[in-house]
């Protein structure tokens, strides 16, 4: 029922609709895609929303779509203006699925001006490149404050940078209020009745979107949740997914809830370890005994054998300081391990502090690949990597006692060295 909507929603005849006077939607439907840009799962298929902005002195195209749908997006575009009268095309950001009817649009229409971030001129340079003959338009660099004059309408500027790539950028039109957000408040469903208020229950796919797009760059998120904030809102009209027309402040205040600063608690250190005889645990229990004299800090750890990798991801998230222990098996340390330290693609753990340990019983590589693979994340380490072979001694415990208050002491301190410590000489 819901996929035969899809296909007969407003958008299943190619022509545009209308969002507001004189805006209106002239993306594509992608209903099939399944899997996109390889990171996400897209069982609904998605959409790529572009739209065009009518003003007394002239149009606006803002985003076009993915090259292998531009025949769609053109058909759109062509039912409610000429190409003689396009102005200026904005880019809210360069990514392929947003970009990629661009060289053809600047063919039909080079007389447009185009207005996008600082950031993202070296990568329309990447992009046109390859395009013959090369496309040289008239191209314009903004940022927050700067606006765009129609005539008798304004399209202001919004630098929203890393939301997701690097050169983002929102739109917003002053006088019908519509944000238009770039992947901002996306989401991959498609429908072709267009409108939030239209379609389906689809929050879950918002808060998917986000878990997989949005959520490593929380930090510049709050930033642009800031100036989404002091703005009125009649329509939030993403690149992706529904035009959120309904009440579109629910969908900010829900933005600023998923992205919000953990609560000021107690630093908190996590301790990870897989332990195969029991020797590593042995490591991480001394490790946290230790870090518990420094009674400032909430310490837990974590058998990553029996646990969920989204459930440790998220206490990645939370921590002030983690710490990975693992035996060398076979010259490597082994794949659960690495299975977590490659799921933290999608938070923020640039500049948490962090540290490796582990017991060995020849070579012991683990550890100096962990902390290889931990500073490769931008994490910081402020205490070196500690090994000890096979079964730990009292002495030895006592040794990963050290490395928990260093490690506690380092959540107050900003203080760091580097280097595996070899407690244990290999023999
Ligand atoms: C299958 C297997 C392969 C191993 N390979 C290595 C190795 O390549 N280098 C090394 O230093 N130790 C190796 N070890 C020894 C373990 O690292 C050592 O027994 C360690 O104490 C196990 O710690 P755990 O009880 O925390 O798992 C290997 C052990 C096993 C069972």
């Amino acid at each position: 029922m819901a996929a035969t909507q899809a296909m007969t929603g407003a958008a299943g005849h190619r022509e545009a609709i209308a969002v507001a006077p004189g805006v209106h939607w002239i993306g594509a439907l992608d209903p099939k895609l399944r899997s996109f840009d390889i990171i996400l799962r897209t069982e609904q298929g998605t959409t790529y929303n572009a739209y065009l902005v009518r003003g007394s002195d002239g149009v606006a195209v803002i985003d076009t779509v993915k090259a292998g749908l531009a025949d769609e997006f053109f058909a759109r575009l062509e039912s409610v203006a000429d190409y003689g009268e396009i102005r200026a095309i904005v880019l809210n950001h360069l990514e392929p699925d947003h970009s990629g009817a661009l060289p053809e649009l600047l063919r039909r229409a080079p007389q447009a001006t185009l207005y996008i971030s600082a950031r993202a001129r070296a990568i329309l340079n990447g992009l046109l490149k390859s395009v013959e003959p090369r496309p040289t338009p008239p191209l314009v660099t903004v940022k927050t404050g700067d606006s765009l004059s129609l005539g008798d309408r304004e399209l202001r500027f919004l630098h929203t940078p890393f939301l997701h790539w690097p050169d983002t950028q929102c739109t917003y039109l002053v006088d019908e209020e519509v944000l238009f957000s770039g992947d901002l408040f996306g989401c991959h469903v498609c429908d072709g009745r267009l409108f939030d208020d239209e379609i389906g229950e689809f929050w879950p796919a918002i808060d998917y979107y986000y878990a997989h797009i949005m959520r490593p760059f929380a930090r510049e998120l709050r930033n642009a949740l800031a100036e989404v904030q002091a703005l009125d809102l009649r329509v939030l009209a993403p690149a992706h997914g529904p035009i959120l027309r309904d009440q579109p402040r629910r969908y900010l205040e829900h933005y600023q809830a998923l992205a919000k600063r953990p609560p000021n608690a107690p630093p908190r250190l996590a301790i990870f370890y897989i332990s195969s005889y029991g020797n590593t645990a042995q490591m991480a229990e001394a490790i946290a005994a230790g870090a518990a004299e420094d009674t400032g800090v909430q310490i837990s750890t974590h058998d990553i054998e029996a646990g969920e990798t989204a459930t440790f991801v998220d206490l990645i998230e939370r921590a002030d300081a983690v710490a990975f222990g693992s035996p060398t098996i076979n010259s490597d340390a082994v794949k659960p391990i690495w299975d977590l330290l490659s799921s933290l693609a999608v938070i923020d753990v640039k500049g948490k502090r962090a540290a490796a340990f582990g017991s060995y019983g020849w070579s012991g590589e683990a550890v100096g690949l962990i902390e290889e693979r931990l500073r490769g994340l931008k994490m910081q380490l402020p205490v070196p990597g500690l090994r000890i072979k096979l079964i730990p001694s009292g002495e030895e415990l006592a040794a990963c006692g050290d490395f928990g208050r260093q490690l506690a002491a380092a959540l107050v301190s900003r203080s760091w060295s580097s280097g595996v410590a070899e407690f244990a000489e290999p023999g």
